[in-house]
């Protein structure tokens, strides 16, 4: 990102979040962000009579203190200026701050400045358009968006391991920058033929208090029913829902994940065999070796990991009308 249009001084941390009501947390690393686009978002909130407060993540995790600083000084909605990773942060922040739901726990919103921006897409808001994305945050209607934890962090959109955890943890910084969601496939196609698939196990605790255990090479588990954009993965997941999505690759190898990528294109992803499809309250995933796990597109835990979904996590997402 160019350097911000904001004079840093003024516009980072000294404007009392209460007074302002909207805060803006800005990840000025976000790929594809551009200092334009969130001076463009920015102004057009001003233009709209909001005062917001603007400020800078100076390093990787810091939107989570940021966040909830935000939160005790009386922000009314916490703005994630960045990708599905900001949001993240940002919503760990709130719910670090305010642990209970009530009135005092501010409402998230989006600025969708990400490189992928998964969550964004899931609610109709499309990336990169930020004086829409300043009219969703002033219109403020809200719909409800419940995280899940990985090992007790909170992600919004969805955490993985197998081939695609290992794109993430291979995937080019630079080129990502330069390129946009275009690394993760170039990484993806370095990795393939080196790639020793492994045997990862997933234990379920189901909605009806059932425990099923499933095999698979990848384990994904997704709040939104988008992956990597806006491919379909799991149509029924709904980013408010007290359930979590579970898809589970079982077939390992190149071929098997050329006809689940042709599936994820032609919305067909996993109507053949070699997907499980459930919903479950609680996934325990484990494999013989510490494999990366990755959350929201960012490398987050290794195996083992506890996924879980809280109903006391909710908090409120201004969104579009849909
Ligand atoms: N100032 C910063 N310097 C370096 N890294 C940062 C900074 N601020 C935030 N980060 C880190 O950047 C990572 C990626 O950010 P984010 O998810 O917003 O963008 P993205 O990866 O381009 O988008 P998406 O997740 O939608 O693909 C986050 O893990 C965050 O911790």
């Amino acid at each position: 990102m160019d350097a911000p249009d904001f004079d840093y001084e003024t516009n980072n941390s000294r404007r009392p979040a209460v007074r302002a009501g909207l805060v803006v947390i800005a990840n000025p690393k976000a790929g594809g962000t551009s200092a334009r686009r969130l001076a463009t978002a920015i102004e057009t909130l001003r233009d709209l009579g909001h005062a917001p407060a603007i400020w800078y993540t100076r390093g990787a995790g810091q939107g989570r203190p940021l966040a909830a600083r935000a939160a005790r000084e009386g922000a009314a909605v916490v703005v994630a200026a960045g990708g599905d990773g900001t949001i993240a942060e940002v919503v760990a922040g709130i719910l670090d701050a305010c642990p209970t739901p009530g009135p005092d726990r501010p409402a998230v919103g989006l600025i969708p400045l990400g490189t992928v921006n998964v969550l964004a897409r899931d609610i109709g808001l499309k990336p990169r358009v930020p004086r829409v994305a300043a009219r969703v945050l002033d219109a403020g209607h809200r719909r409800l968006l419940r995280p899940a934890r990985l090992n007790g962090r909170p992600f919004v959109a969805m955490a993985s391991t197998g081939i695609d955890s290992e794109v993430v943890r291979c995937v080019d910084g630079v080129l990502k920058h330069r390129a946009g969601a275009a690394a993760y496939l170039w990484a993806l196609l370095s990795i393939v033929p080196r790639y020793a698939y492994p045997v990862i196990t997933a234990t379920l605790e189901r909605p009806d208090g059932s425990v099923e255990g499933l095999t698979g090479a990848l384990v994904l588990v997704t709040r939104s029913r988008f992956y990597g954009g806006s491919l379909t993965v799991a149509p029924t997941a709904e980013i408010g829902a007290p359930d979590l999505h579970v898809v589970v690759v079982h077939r390992p190898g190149a071929v098997a994940l050329a006809g689940h990528g042709l599936g994820l294109l032609t919305g067909r992803f996993g109507r053949g065999p070699g997907v499980s499809l459930r919903t479950a309250r609680r996934v325990t995933v484990e494999a013989a070796g510490p494999l990366p796990v990755q959350a929201d597109g960012d490398l987050a835990e290794t195996l083992p990991a506890a996924i879980t979904l809280d109903v006391e996590d909710g908090l409120d997402l201004i969104a579009p009308m849909t």
